[in-house]
């Protein structure tokens, strides 16, 4: 909660603003309250000629009456003005902080903790913070000062009819926190939370994943964490709801009937009257009043209950603010070659004990193609991602012309390298400008001459719009290979030295994989490339292939080297060409041709 009010301080003059017209605008509230009192009096004072009664009197009572709610809307509406002016800049300063501190992390944290995940913090997480600025604030406020201006007036009138109500609030809360301190009940509300947001993630997970559990036929109850998390969430919801069942029954119960303690005292005080009339304008006031208790009473229960709430999402969105950035070298070197030096580096990921990578050493050299190898977990795609600083070395280092890349400005090491990742992600922009990202400052025709390079040329003039398509709009949709080729126009309109490509043809048919490799050749052109492939055909031509098993480097060296040499590399290249001569027969069966 202080963390809470502390954001909320981002806009203090707006929120203190908020907070005290939300204020008056509750204690507004009870000006109908008291005119009920006054127009009771006047009934009485009349009581039994009610010919006599004032009526002019009572329709100022009525319209003071009306103003008070009047009153009451006004200040309340100013006051979510307020809030919410309070809310949208804070919602605005905390997205653009949360925004460039993501920018400032180092990039393997985005791959560590998923879009996903970031994507939920960052809308809902925060956007529930601006729900809390803009209205449980003043709802907090204004059910925290009714309840005061309620029991002032219950002890002003009659201090002996307010005790009497008082006492009744006070068992209803007695009951209620003496259910809250019960014995594992901070145990249980804590495991049915965990319960609940365990069948939520299960949910997503089912919906984000429908079409792989449909493609092989599974349903809900085959798939095992979805069901699972549904039964646990059945076993713990019934005794969890079953727990609360007197608790929550008896504080309704009371603060529903305060008239139970305001009668005994009505009879006992109306024996000891001596003015009938005055008690009885107090007592029926009291009998008209009491049920307004519940109402506040239970709206300032509701509203701090959904407070707590979103205590979990600060805390999640302060976890992600509270990630190390990267650290920037105070004395930057600039690189004089291209080469990549790879000296006895050692990495393993966050929270794993294995090494990813152990003592690895080679030379990329200049204007070269060095090809990493090897089976599947060896490390391969761990080496792209430590060049560009998505993690830092844990031992070793890693250099680029001699320097390095730690001490390297982050936005520096970024112009000399691009990537070209299986993954390619396309914003719903037109073709030029996601072309263009690779370098804002290319012309369109550089854009142009990138895509014609890259192969993508003619199927962005086929294009409803060509260059101008926007992508993901209604109808337009780009295939796997085509996407990577827009890829390599990005990379090649931005022309850095160095190129790191992993994978990049995994998905690619014949016809694409044709038009990729040509696209490839264009933008490795005189650059020093390190390439990751799974298949070596690709590789065939590198100057140099590394070969990586179980993160270390087990042989190193040209294609024709390594098959001389007749260790892993030579197996992996007699697997390679054993398959590409297995040949399906008629009936279904394989034969070796
Ligand atoms: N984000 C991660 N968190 C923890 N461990 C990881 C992570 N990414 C990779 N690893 C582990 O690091 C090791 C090397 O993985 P890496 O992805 O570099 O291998 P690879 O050779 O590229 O594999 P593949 O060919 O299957 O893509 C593996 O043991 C893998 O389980």
């Amino acid at each position: 909660m202080p963390r809470l009010l502390q954001l909320a301080a981002m806009k203090k003059g707006l929120v203190i603003s908020s907070a005290i017209l939300s204020a008056l605008a509750a204690v507004a509230s009870f000006i109908p309250h008291v005119v009920i009192y006054y127009v009771v009096r006047e009934i009485m004072n009349v009581y039994p000629n009610f010919g006599t009664l004032d009526i002019h009197r009572i329709n100022l009572l009525g319209l003071a009456a009306f103003g008070g709610i009047v009153l009451n809307i006004l200040l309340y509406f100013l006051a979510l003005m307020c809030s919410h002016l309070a809310a949208f800049g804070t919602l605005y300063e905390l997205k653009v902080n949360f925004a460039s501190h993501l920018a400032r992390v180092p990039l393997g944290f985005h791959i560590l903790i998923g879009s996903g995940k970031l994507r939920k913090i960052m809308d809902e997480n925060i956007e529930k913070i601006e729900g809390f600025i803009a209205h449980q604030l003043p709802d907090i406020v204004a059910s925290m000062v009714a309840p005061v201006a309620m029991f002032v007036i219950l002890f002003a009138i009659d201090w002996r009819f307010g005790l009497a109500a008082a006492f009744g609030v006070a068992i209803a809360y007695f009951v209620q926190v003496k259910g809250y301190g019960r014995e594992g009940s901070k145990k249980m509300m804590e495991l049915y939370m965990n319960s609940l947001e365990d069948m939520n993630n299960a949910s997503v997970e089912y919906i984000r994943g429908i079409t792989v559990v449909k493609a092989f036929r599974q349903t809900v109850y085959s798939f095992r964490r979805m069901h699972n998390a549904i039964s646990e969430y059945t076993k713990m919801v019934i005794p969890f709801t079953l727990s609360w069942e007197n608790t929550m029954s008896a504080f309704t119960t009371i603060i529903n009937n305060i008239y139970l303690f305001l009668v005994p005292v009505g009879i006992w005080a109306g024996i000891r009257a001596t003015n009938y009339s005055e008690y009885a304008v107090n007592f029926i006031f009291y009998l008209i009043f009491v049920p307004s208790i519940a109402t506040v009473m239970m709206k300032l229960m509701y509203v701090t209950s959904g407070a707590r709430q979103i205590v979990g999402g600060v805390e999640r969105m302060d976890n992600i603010l509270n990630e190390a950035e990267l650290p920037q070298p105070k004395f930057p070197g600039t690189i004089s070659s291209h080469d990549i030096v790879f000296d006895q580096v050692s990495f393993s990921y966050q929270g794993q004990d294995a090494e990813a990578l152990s003592g690895v050493t080679f030379t990329a050299n200049r204007e070269e193609i060095t090809a990493i190898v090897g089976p599947s977990g060896g490390g391969k795609s761990t080496i792209a991602h430590l060049i560009p600083r998505f993690f830092d070395v844990t031992e070793g280092s890693i250099r680029i012309g001699g320097v390095d890349v730690r001490n390297m400005r982050s936005e520096y090491l970024m112009e000399k390298v691009s990537f070209v990742f299986q993954d390619v992600f396309l914003f719903k922009q037109s073709i030029m400008e996601n072309i263009r990202i690779g370098n804002q400052n290319a012309t369109d025709d550089q854009v142009m001459a990138a895509a014609k390079a890259a192969q993508c040329h003619e199927f962005i003039l086929k294009l409803p719009k060509g260059y101008d398509t926007v992508i993901g709009t209604r109808g337009v949709h780009l295939s796997g290979g085509e996407q990577q080729r827009i890829a390599i126009a990005r990379a090649i309109v931005k022309d850095a030295p160095i190129i790191v490509l992993d994978e990049a043809t995994a998905f690619s048919d014949p016809e694409n994989e044709y038009l990729i490799q040509r696209a490839f050749e264009k933008l490795m052109h005189g650059k020093t490339v390190i390439m990751i492939a799974h298949r070596l055909s690709t590789i065939r031509s590198a100057n140099k292939i590394v070969v990586l098993d179980k993160g270390r480097l087990i042989e190193e060296g040209s294609h024709d080297q390594l098959l001389a040499k007749e260790g892993k590399y030579y197996d992996m290249w007699l697997r390679y060409t054993q398959t590409l001569t297995w040949k399906i027969n008629r009936k279904g069966a394989s034969v070796h041709v």
